[in-house]
């Protein structure tokens, strides 16, 4: 693996392309603070008398920049997606663009293989460069904002996003580990048309002060059924590895978040069905469709 050379802000110039990518329609969020009050909350409030301004006055002006943190396996995928299709901005997963790069047998697909197969995170230079680049395809064709999925996922990733462009929000999915490894055991990917499913049926009781959590398999269509596949880096050794990873390299980003006071943190009750309507009522969204139409 190409030696980590001195990280530096010049190295990421590139990522100037997420300034020029997204602008932030500030008035979006005028009064919305997550509660950073006592560690750990899982829920916001936001501050008295005002609630953040999300209807959206005109799609020009449309522009969320949100970061989602949180444990292989958690749903930062599923969860960025469906608000990516609600908000309108695109979600980008540098998993997923790591992946891309994986499956296009460039010059980096050895080494990127072999990080990954082993649960290791990729250098933040070559993390930096994947984003870079899908910023400025995106920029192209007029994105604006975006969901973060997956980065930043060192203090060094935090430190150089927060040097290029702000970032309105962070939400921190979190589930017990034992729940993690069954739900990354359980992921099923279809070879055809990269839909994302899992077979696992998930009923833990309560322990240690966490709640029972229930997850019902979701399940592919007919058609995709002879056609799944699991990821290569979702085994049992190396999904513990992941795990490991990201409590001691990206634990510290949600502290770097909170101690900004834009960390929000969902603990999720359960599958999609339990947990999206929640979501969207954290996050204040659960009348958006009603303010978009009658904003329009
Ligand atoms: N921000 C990042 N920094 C370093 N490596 C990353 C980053 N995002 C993704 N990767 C690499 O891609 C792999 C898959 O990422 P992802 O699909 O987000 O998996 P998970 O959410 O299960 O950790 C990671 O295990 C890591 O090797």
């Amino acid at each position: 693996m190409a030696a980590l050379t001195r990280l530096s802000k010049s190295s990421f110039s590139s990522l100037s392309s997420l300034s020029s990518v997204s602008r932030i329609s500030r008035s979006l969020y005028s009064g919305f603070a997550p509660d950073t009050s006592s560690h750990g909350a899982t829920s916001y409030s936001p501050r008295l008398g005002s609630t953040p301004n999300l209807a959206v006055k005109d799609t020009k002006d449309r522009s969320v920049q949100w970061v989602f943190l949180g444990s292989p396996g958690v749903g930062k995928g599923t969860y960025a997606s469906r608000l990516s299709n609600l908000l309108g901005v695109p979600h980008i997963a540098t998993g997923d663009l790591v992946r891309e790069e994986l499956a296009s047998s460039g010059p980096l697909s050895q080494e990127l293989s072999e990080i990954v197969n082993q649960g290791k995170l990729v250098s933040d230079e070559i993390i930096i460069n994947l984003l870079s680049k899908r910023l400025e395809a995106g920029g192209a064709k007029g994105e604006l904002g975006f969901i973060l999925d997956g980065f930043p996922r060192t203090i060094r990733q935090a430190e150089i996003l927060e040097g290029v462009t702000e970032i309105d929000l962070v939400l921190n999915l979190k589930l017990r580990e034992d729940v993690l490894l069954e739900k990354c055991l359980g992921r099923r990917t279809c070879s055809q048309c990269g839909g994302n499913f899992n077979v696992a049926s998930i009923n833990v009781k309560g322990a240690n002060g966490h709640p029972a959590i229930s997850m019902a398999p979701l399940l592919p269509p007919a058609h995709c059924m002879s056609k799944l596949v699991t990821r290569a880096d979702d085994t049992e050794e190396v999904i513990k590895h992941r795990i490991h990873v990201y409590n001691e390299k990206s634990r510290p980003v949600e502290e770097f978040y909170r101690s900004r006071g834009k960390l929000l943190e969902f603990d999720l009750p359960g599958g999609i069905p339990e947990s999206w309507p929640k979501l969207l009522e954290a996050l204040n969204l659960d009348d958006y469709k009603e303010k978009q139409s009658a904003a329009a």
